[in-house]
């Protein structure tokens, strides 16, 4: 009896302290669940700790898929609000809001929600960098980006559409089908190696070397054991860092790191000189350093600038047109055969494009002959529209901004949703979305559209600053194959095709078959 009374009066307060915990948790969750409600702001019914993430976590549906819900079932079409764990963010959809979040009102919205990785080159790239240090690189590289910059690295990629050509002529003797993004991820490689680093990478020749385990090694999924971890970076940065937490592999951007400090150093000590975007990054260094030594009085705002272009950050610019570049423009040439497979009217259409266009060049591939091609740039268009690589992009709040025409402020530091797949498939926008129609983007169709519809870049100032670059590396490449094969599908070709669901960037489950034949 004493026994059982003694339990009963050490059980008691647990069982209290347990209830008032779990009552104060639960107000918590209240409190920060219904912070969308409050606001009268649409979205789907989040779940205590993990919001509305289960999808993503359990991979049951694919960013584009997940988005597309949010899009047509819970109001994103013009703005829903829903929860990434415990943190409210926004889905924009409407046009005219995009545009105040993405051009107009940027100011409000300069930055990107970039995990930070604790890897100082990973810092220090300008996709994750923010505020004023973001302007500064951005502002120095814009130039690296132009036309006339990009027309001068022409040849580099001429010559690695080539060995592209080759490598299927002689791979054809063997085999008829091919995974295309395999193939383009390894013309995308030794192209940015080239134009980046200054190096030849020869990954189409040979398969085994370096480069190619490297960029293997930086895209292959996490470890399972890992997960949890990038979860914790991702939701407290701040206590990643205090920890050191960093869940990326290391090696791969350290072969990269050092493969440009060994170029920049030989360059350097050999003065030598080629026409790629490190000698434009080290001619702007230079540049920089003269600019700096004539106004030794610089205001305070000068000194940040004065320190940009440092050797980190030459590094990290370089590391990351390998990893913005490699895959995105893989994929969209994998996508573009897949259509032209599927659509023989319109490949012969590019075919007799490309043709008349060459032969009024003298048969020169020159950055012009590109330019007039009018028909490959639509088809290249609506590929883009149907498989953006980059599904989604984002943005934070900078500054405390009310969305126009509503009584919403978004506070600073939350997140902006742009859901671009979701976008690019609204029959709003485009009737009968799911159709390869390139006439979608004759000038006519495309003027009668709002500019905020198609997205596969972005937009605004904190747009795809290679946006340029990758088409004019990707036209290269089909314009070399379309003059000596044809794109067929094959029987492996999946109608439609299905979308991996763990990755953020939009990429095909079981690959993109395709087959390839020798024109005769
Ligand atoms: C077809 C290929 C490509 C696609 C579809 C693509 C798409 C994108 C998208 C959607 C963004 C985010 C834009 C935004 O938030 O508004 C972006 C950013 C960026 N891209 Fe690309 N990209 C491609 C190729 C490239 C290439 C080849 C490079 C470099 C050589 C590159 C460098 C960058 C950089 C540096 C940023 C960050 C810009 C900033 O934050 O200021 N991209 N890209």
């Amino acid at each position: 009896m004493i026994a059982q009374a003694l339990s009963c009066v050490c059980v008691f307060p647990v069982v209290v302290f347990l209830a008032a915990a779990l009552t104060l948790v639960a107000l918590y969750m209240r409190k920060t669940y219904s912070y969308w409600e409050s606001r009268g702001v649409r979205g789907p019914k989040p779940f205590w700790f993990i919001g509305n993430m289960y999808p993503r976590l359990r991979a049951t549906q694919s960013m584009s898929e997940y988005d597309q819900v949010m899009y047509e079932n819970h109001g994103g079409k013009m703005y829903c609000g829903y929860y990434e764990f415990m943190n409210p963010c926004l889905m924009v959809g409407h046009p005219e809001l995009l545009k105040h979040v993405m051009v107009k009102d940027f100011d409000h919205f300069t930055d990107r929600s970039f995990v930070t990785f604790n890897e100082p080159v990973m810092d220090h790239m300008l996709l994750g960098l923010k505020g004023g240090m973001w302007k500064a690189v951005r502002s120095v590289m814009t130039p690296t980006f132009s036309s006339g910059k990009i027309k001068q690295t022409l040849q580099l990629v001429k010559d690695c559409a080539r060995n592209l050509s080759t490598y299927f002529e002689q791979e054809l003797d063997k085999r008829s089908s091919f995974e295309m993004k395999e193939v383009y991820g390894m013309f995308t490689m030794d192209t940015i190696a080239s134009i980046a680093f200054g190096v030849s990478s020869d990954s189409l020749n040979n398969t085994q070397n370096e480069f190619s385990a490297a960029a293997a090694q930086f895209f292959s999924p996490m470890p399972k054991w890992k997960r949890p971890f990038m979860f914790l970076q991702f939701l407290w940065p701040h206590i990643a860092k205090k920890l050191h937490l960093n869940v990326i592999n290391r090696t791969p951007i350290q072969f990269f790191s050092k493969v440009v400090a060994d170029t920049m150093r030989y360059r350097i000590e050999n003065k030598l000189r080629r026409s790629d975007f490190l000698q434009l990054l080290l001619d702007a260094q230079q540049q920089e350093a003269t600019n700096n030594n004539k106004t030794p009085d610089a205001s305070p705002s000068k000194k940040v600038s004065e320190q940009v272009l440092t050797e980190l950050v030459i590094t990290a610019q370089c590391v990351l047109f390998y990893i913005a570049g490699y895959d995105t423009t893989a994929t969209t040439l994998s996508f573009v055969s897949y259509c032209l497979a599927l659509h023989p009217g319109v490949q012969q259409r590019c075919m007799d494009e490309v043709e008349r266009v060459l032969a009024a060049h003298e048969g020169e591939i020159t950055y012009e002959a590109l330019t007039e091609m009018t028909y490959l740039d639509m088809v290249f268009a609506e590929t883009l529209r149907l498989y953006p690589p980059a599904p989604r992009v984002d943005r934070t709040v900078t500054k405390p901004f009310t969305l126009p025409g509503t009584d919403l402020t978004l506070r600073k530091g939350m997140k902006v949703t742009i859901p671009i797949y979701s976008i690019h498939r609204d029959p709003n926008h485009y009737p009968e979305p799911n159709k390869f129609d390139p006439e979608r983007f004759s000038p006519e169709n495309k003027s009668s559209r709002s500019q905020m519809v198609y997205l596969p870049f972005g937009s605004g100032p904190r747009n795809c600053i290679g946006m340029r670059f990758a088409l004019m590396e990707a036209k290269v490449a089909i314009v070399y194959l379309l003059q000596d094969f044809a794109f067929i599908p094959s029987k492996k070709t999946q109608v439609p095709i299905t979308i991996e669901k763990r990755s953020g960037l939009l990429k095909a489950q079981d690959g993109v078959w395709v087959r390839l034949a020798k024109r005769s």
